[in-house]
C-alpha cells in the first residue's frame, strides 16, 4: 500500500486537529451517530490515542466503542480526481462512515486503510465523516486479550466469596494479556488525498547487488489506461537509470549502497498517464548465512532495542518530533537497531530510520498468544485468519523500505507447553511472509524465556530471537547464577548453527535509586545486569545482537507489578538517561557494525 505523498499529479488533505467525540455507554450502537452530529460533544485531538486526553477514568479505563466525528469537504479544483480517504490506523477495529454511509470497515489497530470517496464528495457539498473505534480485546485479536481472569502479571484470589463476587458485578474492562497500556482511537494520521482517475495503485522494488554492479527488479500495479515508464534519481536528484514497462530490471552504475549507520536513498520516480509517485529505496541486500546476518555481505552486530510508541498525552499518537528524538539518542548511544515491538508503527518511523540508517525488525500485534500449560492457545484462540490478514498488510506497507531487515511473526507465543501445535502453526506462518515478501527477507518469532529444548519451533526460524530474563524474572537479584544460566542456555544454541540474538533482555530500574550494593530496581543493578550479561553472551560467535528492554519506560495497565509502568527503559519515558545509558553508550561506540567477534 503506498504512502500518501503529495507529486505533480497528486494531493493531499491532512484532518489532523480537534474533532468531535463521544464514548459510548455500554450496550450503546456504534451506529448511533453515523449521520447524526454528536450531541454535547467533547474535543478531541488527532492523531493521538484518547485515553490520556482527558482525566477521567472514562477515558483511561474505555472498554468498547468511541466516536469520533467532523465535517469535511473538498475544493472544487479537485474535480476530474479520485478522492481517497486513508487512516494510517485505528486501534483497534474502526467503521466509517460518510453522511451515514458505510464506507468501510477495518480490524487491526496499528496498519493503514482506505476508502475512495469521490463520488461523494466531489459534488461539492461538506459531509459528516463519522469513525467508530472499538479498543476491545479478546482472543480473536491481536494483541490478544484474556476473556477472564487477570491482565498480563495480574494478580487474583479466585475462589473467595467476596472476590468472585465483586468480579461477577464489575464494569466490563479489557484483560490486556500483554504489557503495554492498550491506547487507543485514531492514533495515527487521517488524510485525503487525490490521484488522477487512471493512477498507480502500488508500486515493488527489489533492489539486487554485487561487487561493483547493482540492479532493480520492479514492477508497478496500475488501475485505468496509460504506459508506465520509471527515472531512477541519485540522492542529488540526477537520473542515473530509466526504464519502460510496468515490470522491469533496471542496471544502475556505480552503485552507492544502503548500510547501517551510512545510508545512501534512490528515488525511483514512476509515470503512469499524468499520474506520477516517486518511491525512496535503498541498494542493499540481506541474507542469512550459517550464524552471521548479512548486510551487503558483512556480517552485521544489532545494537539497539524493544521500543514502544508510547508518550505522554499522545498516548500511542504518531509523534514524529519524538521519533527524531529517539533516533538522535540511538545515534548518541552507537546503537544501529530496533525492533517493532509489539506492533507495526507509524509509517513515518519507517521513513526516517530509511534515512537515517537505523535497522528495524517489524513486528506484527501477535502479543499475549499463551494460556499456561492448561489450554493449548492455537486450538482455543481464533487468530489466525486474522493473523494472516496482518502478515499481508505489513508487508504490503513496508516491502520497499531498506531499514527492513526482518519480519516478526509475533511476540512472545507458548511454544514449549503444545510444541507441535505451536510448530504448525508458526512454520506455516513464516512460509507464507517468506512467499509474500518480494525482497524475501529473514522471518522469526520472537521467544519468551522458555523450556528451549521442548520449544521445536524457534529453532527453526531464520534467526534465534530471544527475550530472556536471567537475573530478574528467575534467578531474581543473583547475578553470578544469572550468568550460569545463561551460559549453559547458549551452549545449547552452539550446537543449533544459527545466529542468535537477544531481542529482549533487560531489568527495571526507577530512575534516582541508587545503591552503593547493587539490588533490584536500582540503576545500578540495571546497569551490572547488563555488564554483566554482555560479559557472558561475547564468548559466543553465533551470538549477533543485543536489542535491550526498552528503550524508554512505558505505560503498562496497572497491576501489582508496574509502578506507573514499565520501568525497563534505558531512558525515562521522558527520554532521560539512566546510568545503563552511559554504560551502552561506551559499549557501543566500541563495538563495530559488522564483523563484532570476527
Ligand atoms: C514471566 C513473564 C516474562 C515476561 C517477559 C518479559 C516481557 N516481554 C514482553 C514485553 O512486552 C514485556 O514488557 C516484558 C516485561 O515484562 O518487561
Amino acid at each position: 500500500m503506498l504512502y500518501p505523498k503529495v507529486s505533480t499529479s497528486r494531493g493531499i488533505q491532512e484532518l489532523s486537529g480537534v474533532w468531535n467525540f463521544h464514548l459510548c455507554e455500554e450496550g450503546e450502537s456504534e451506529e448511533s451517530w453515523k449521520d447524526t452530529p454528536l450531541q454535547q460533544a467533547e474535543p478531541i485531538a488527532v492523531p493521538a490515542s484518547y485515553n490520556d486526553q482527558k482525566d477521567v477514568r472514562a477515558y483511561r479505563n474505555h472498554c468498547g466503542w468511541a466516536v469520533y466525528q467532523r465535517k469535511i469537504c473538498v475544493p472544487q479544483f479537485w474535480q476530474g480526481q479520485r478522492v481517497v480517504l486513508r487512516f494510517g490506523a485505528a486501534t483497534h477495529t474502526a467503521k466509517v462512515w460518510l453522511d451515514g454511509k458505510l464506507l468501510c470497515e477495518h480490524r487491526g489497530g496499528f496498519l493503514p486503510f482506505e476508502t475512495e470517496v469521490t463520488e461523494m464528495l466531489l459534488c461539492g457539498k461538506t459531509a459528516l465523516l463519522t469513525v467508530a473505534v472499538d479498543n476491545r480485546v479478546d482472543f480473536s485479536t491481536l494483541p490478544v486479550g484474556n476473556e477472564k481472569g487477570t491482565s498480563f502479571m495480574g494478580s487474583d484470589n479466585p475462589g473467595i466469596p467476596s472476590v468472585e463476587a465483586a468480579k461477577a458485578n464489575r464494569a466490563k474492562q479489557n484483560l490486556p494479556n500483554f504489557d503495554f497500556f492498550n491506547y487507543a482511537g485514531l492514533n495515527r494520521p487521517v488524510l485525503l488525498y487525490t490521484t488522477p482517475k487512471d493512477y498507480i495503485a502500488d508500486v515493488s522494488i527489489v533492489p539486487e547487488i554485487d561487487d561493483q554492479t547493482a540492479q532493480v527488479s520492479y514492477s508497478v500495479r496500475t488501475v485505468g489506461s496509460g504506459a508506465v515508464s520509471v527515472s531512477i534519481l541519485d540522492a542529488q536528484g540526477k537520473e542515473v537509470a530509466g526504464a519502460e514497462g510496468a515490470v522491469g530490471i533496471v542496471q544502475i552504475a556505480h552503485p552507492e549502497l544502503w548500510w547501517p549507520g551510512k545510508a545512501y536513498l534512490y528515488t525511483a520516480r514512476f509515470t503512469f498517464g499524468t499520474d506520477v509517485y516517486e518511491q525512496t529505496f535503498g541498494l542493499r541486500a540481506v541474507k542469512v548465512e550459517g550464524t552471521k546476518f548479512l548486510i551487503n555481505g558483512k556480517p552485521l552486530y544489532f545494537k539497539g532495542f524493544g521500543k514502544h510508541e508510547d508518550s505522554a498525552f499522545h498516548g500511542r499518537g504518531t509523534d514524529v518530533c519524538l521519533n527524531v528524538k529517539d533516533v538522535n539518542l540511538m545515534h548518541w548511544l552507537g546503537a544501529n537497531s530496533f525492533r517493532t515491538s509489539h506492533y507495526p508503527y507509524a509509517e513515518e518511523m519507517y521513513d526516517l530510520c530509511d534515512r537515517e540508517g537505523i535497522v528495524i525488525i517489524d513486528e506484527v500485534p501477535a502479543v499475549g498468544i499463551g494460556m499456561g500449560p492448561a489450554c493449548d492457545p492455537y486450538e482455543t484462540m481464533h487468530i489466525r485468519a486474522h493473523h494472516e490478514d496482518v502478515l499481508r498488510e505489513i508487508v504490503a506497507r513496508d516491502k520497499n523500505h531498506p531499514c527492513v531487515v526482518m519480519w516478526s511473526l509475533g511476540n512472545e507465543p507458548d511454544l514449549d507447553n503444545f510444541p507441535e501445535s505451536a510448530y504448525r502453526y508458526w512454520h506455516s506462518l513464516y512460509e507464507l511472509v517468506h512467499q509474500i515478501d518480494p525482497q524475501n527477507r529473514p522471518v522469526t518469532v520472537v521467544c519468551c524465556q522458555n523450556s528451549y529444548e521442548k520449544d521445536i519451533t524457534t529453532r527453526t526460524m531464520d534467526v534465534v530471537c530471544l527475550n530472556r530474563y536471567y537475573g530478574w524474572y528467575n534467578l531474581s537479584g543473583d547475578l553470578d547464577a544469572a550468568c550460569s544460566g545463561l551460559k549453559m542456555e547458549m551452549q545449547f544454541w552452539a550446537k543449533q548453527g544459527k545466529p542468535v540474538m537477544f531481542t529482549e533482555y533487560g531489568a527495571d530500574a526507577v530512575a534516582g535509586i541508587h545503591e552503593v550494593v547493587p539490588e533490584m530496581f536500582s540503576e545500578e543493578f540495571q546497569a551490572e545486569y547488563y555488564q554483566r550479561e554482555n560479559e557472558v553472551l561475547d564468548q559466543f560467535p553465533f551470538f549477533i545482537g543485543e536489542q535491550v528492554w526498552n528503550f524508554a519506560d512505558f505505560a503498562t495497565v496497572q497491576g501489582i507489578m508496574r509502578v506507573d509502568g514499565n520501568k525497563k527503559g534505558l531512558f525515562t519515558r521522558e527520554r532521560r538517561p539512566k546510568t545503563a545509558a552511559f554504560y551502552f553508550k561506551k559499549r557501543w561506540h566500541g563495538i563495530p557494525d559488522f564483523g563484532y567477534k570476527e
